[in-house]
């Protein structure tokens, strides 16, 4: 998906193949052997990947996902979408992104730190706070960045916040970034509803998958009074036409640990959910949700892709000509989690804290930039937003190869 929505890019840049090619490779890619201990004294080896894409602009910079379907090609795809998403916003980083093919629901705590510790171990000669710097992404959270600092910094020999963002606040994370991506997706489709005249007030909101990101876009577009009618996690989805109270959902989650059979909500699949008739459907779950089966049947006018990779090629040509949904693209969408993680690296290097006040503000700041940027693209060449987004990523990276030299 990845390679061909670049090659569609490259086509309308004109971008030559060895160029091409140039861009595409990963810079490097990893694949690591992750022997532990399990609780009962057995051996159990996990796979883990990491995939550094370029290196032009700075140290790499991208997530790291625990998912039992992670493999190196799905790594590599999220590592070039990183590339783009982080010229798109301006900031000084590659892509990268890491996973390991885990089902974390089947390891206790005890056995998700020892894996987490091993392949921090891993990647010592791969990372650094000007060398590659990791997140939290699917199945991961401030914990695992944690103990990844953790093992990092007793490697080292002192403290080193500034190999991992995302970590807890006071092992030197910054407020704020919990939050982002959710409270970024928000303010985009915000955005967005003026874009195409809808008062967020009267829409109608779907938000597949009620994790970090899902669920604080959910809060989020609720609190800019837009009302959310459906949402899901892996166990399945719900739908109340009257709105679903997010309050009462939260303390559902912490008992029973999915939203699945909420009592103040009828009962939907994952496949429903997509096609619900809604005003602003937010994919933020996994990738290839919308594809050319569904995209015919989606019943939204705003299409924010919190997920990386939502939607498939084959579905984007059914959407391209379903000229009355608004997407914003997922590299525009969700970029609010790596646009806060910089802010955090940025504060790690100096020792020096911001307020959320300053955070918020900031981030606002550079999504209303990137949103303006790819809007009047968009408009002026008569593309989509995604083909817009792309198009200005890809070439912030090609102009800087060219400028450093093509063939050293
Ligand atoms: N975290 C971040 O800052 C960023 C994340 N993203 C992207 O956002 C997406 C979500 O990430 P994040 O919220 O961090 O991940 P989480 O692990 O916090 O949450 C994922 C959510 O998706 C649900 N889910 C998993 N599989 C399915 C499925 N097949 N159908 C429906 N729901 C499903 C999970 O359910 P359950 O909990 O029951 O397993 C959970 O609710 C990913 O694409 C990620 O790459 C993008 C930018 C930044
Ligand atoms: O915060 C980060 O560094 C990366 C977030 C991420 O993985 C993503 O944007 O997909």
């Amino acid at each position: 998906m990845a390679c061909q929505q670049f090659d569609l890019v490259a086509d309308r840049l004109q971008i030559s193949h060895d160029e091409r090619d140039r861009l595409k490779y990963p810079k490097r890619s990893m694949t690591v052997a992750l022997p532990i201990h399990r609780d009962d004294g057995s051996v159990q080896v996990f796979e883990g990947y990491r995939v550094q894409h370029h290196l032009t602009l700075g140290p790499t910079k991208g997530g790291l996902r625990y998912h039992p379907d992670v493999t190196l090609g799905e790594v590599a795809a999220l590592a070039m979408w990183m590339s783009w998403k982080c010229a798109l916003t301006g900031l000084p980083y590659g892509g990268a992104k890491g996973g390991i093919a885990v089902d974390t629901r089947k390891l206790s705590n005890k056995e998700l730190e020892r894996l987490t510790r091993r392949y921090t171990q891993e990647m010592i000669p791969f990372i650094g706070p000007q060398v590659d710097i990791m997140a939290p992404d699917m199945g991961t959270n401030e914990q695992v960045m944690a103990w990844m600092m953790d093992s990092y910094s007793m490697h080292m020999g002192y403290t080193v916040p500034s190999i991992v963002t995302g970590k807890p606040v006071n092992l030197g994370g910054s407020v704020g970034r919990r939050e982002a991506t959710g409270r970024g997706v928000a303010y985009l489709v915000n955005r967005a509803t003026d874009t195409v005249n809808l008062d967020i007030t009267k829409c109608t909101a779907v938000v597949q998958g009620f994790g970090n990101v899902g669920s604080v876009t959910a809060y989020s577009l609720a609190k800019y009074g837009a009302k959310v009618i459906a949402l899901s996690d892996v166990n399945g989805g719900l739908y109340n036409a009257k709105g679903i109270d997010l309050r009462k959902l939260e303390t559902y989650l912490a008992e029973h640990n999915t939203v699945a059979g909420f009592p103040e909500a009828d009962p939907i699949s994952n496949e429903q959910l997509l096609t619900t008739p809604c005003d602003i459907l937010v994919p933020a779950a996994l990738e290839r949700q919308i594809t050319e089966k569904n995209a015919a049947k989606i019943q939204c006018r705003i299409l924010a892709e919190a997920a990386n990779g939502p939607t498939t090629p084959e579905a984007d040509v059914i959407l391209d000509q379903r000229e009355e949904i608004f997407i914003i693209p997922d590299i525009l969408c969700n970029s609010g989690g790596v646009i806060v993680s910089y802010f955090e690296w940025v504060q790690d290097l100096q020792s020096f804290f911001w307020t959320e006040t300053e955070v918020v503000d900031k981030l606002f700041r550079i999504l209303e930039t990137a949103f303006t940027q790819t809007l009047h693209l968009s408009r002026k060449q008569t593309m989509s937003m995604r083909q817009a987004a792309l198009s200005l990523g890809v070439s912030r990276v090609r102009e800087a190869k060219k400028m450093r030299g093509l063939f050293p």
